[in-house]
């Protein structure tokens, strides 16, 4: 008999409800140690919620959590985070006044302390710093580290707030749109990044709209509409699925669509 491996993380029966509305379903998956996968869907599928109850941001209403085997139900966010998980969320906002190391060996003093006042405290010990450093060369933007963010493109922002989330050493790291305003080559470029991080080991569930660096760097799609679990598997064979092709507006499979320009538009944006 073969012997599955543990799962990092599995979402078991997850329901979400706020007051009447259902944004998450009955919802379940596993993420195995060492993937990258991709959580997709259109508009208010319930990606972003379903993150949400994943860090304890929001409650499920019904079902579990559990990493490597223990459940989360009921842990606060804070102690989701000392077991492993990391956030990193679409709207950037860095510490203006620091430099981007700083803001980096900061987020390493936070897994630390819960006390920010502590943590800035610790900013410029030494371990810190050198995780802020590892962490910038991680995402590609070591040379910026003495700069202030104030500065900085969206691009450098938004590997900036990864690198405070990769700072925390999670097991898994959440990617809220990391790709959302970001050009075609910047999102290209961003995304490579991302593969290249999941290659060093750190296990990671994108949440995304563009489909096309979606299906050139996950291992695995799961697909969410209208809270429910409609699809899951290989990137290619979810794409081409007909619940999958029906979640989505137009005739084309999001195989095709994948490969036109403008598909970073695919089921909106939050510009
Ligand atoms: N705090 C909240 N209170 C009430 N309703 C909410 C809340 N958060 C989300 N919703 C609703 O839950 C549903 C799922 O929203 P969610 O943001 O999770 O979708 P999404 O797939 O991330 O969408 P998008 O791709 O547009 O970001 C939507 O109908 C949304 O309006």
């Amino acid at each position: 008999m073969k012997i599955q491996p543990q799962a990092l993380l599995r979402v078991a029966n997850v329901t979400v409800r706020f007051g009447g509305l259902t944004a998450i379903d009955d919802v379940s998956f596993d993420v195995q140690p060492g993937e990258l996968l991709g959580l997709i869907g259109p508009n208010g599928a319930g990606k972003t919620t379903m993150l949400r109850a994943i860090t304890g941001v929001v409650r499920a209403t019904e079902g579990d959590v559990m990493l490597e085997g223990d459940s989360l139900n009921g842990m606060p966010i804070h102690k989701r985070i000392q077991k492993g998980l990391s956030l990193s969320q679409q709207l950037v906002k860095p510490f203006r006044e620091i430099s981007l190391l700083d803001n980096v060996a900061l987020a390493a003093g936070m897994a630390r302390t819960r006390s920010p006042l502590k943590a800035l405290m610790h900013v410029s010990q030494d371990e810190e710093a050198a995780i802020g450093r590892e962490m910038l060369e991680r995402v590609g933007i070591a040379a910026h580290a003495d700069q202030k963010p104030g500065i900085q493109p969206l691009g450098i922002l938004k590997r900036l707030e990864m690198a405070r989330a990769l700072a925390l050493k999670p097991k898994l790291l959440l990617l809220d749109e990391p790709l959302a305003g970001l050009n075609s080559k910047e999102a290209n470029a961003l995304a490579t990044t991302i593969a290249e991080i999941n290659r060093q080991g750190v296990t990671i569930i994108l949440i995304e709209h563009n489909l096309g660096e979606v299906m050139r760097v996950c291992q695995r799609l799961v697909v969410l509409d209208n809270g429910r679990k409609i699809a899951q598997g290989e990137p290619r064979a979810v794409m081409n699925d007909p619940a999958v092709r029906s979640a989505y507006l137009g005739g084309d499979t999001i195989a095709e669509k994948a490969k036109q320009p403008n598909l970073a538009v695919v089921g909106g944006t939050h510009a």
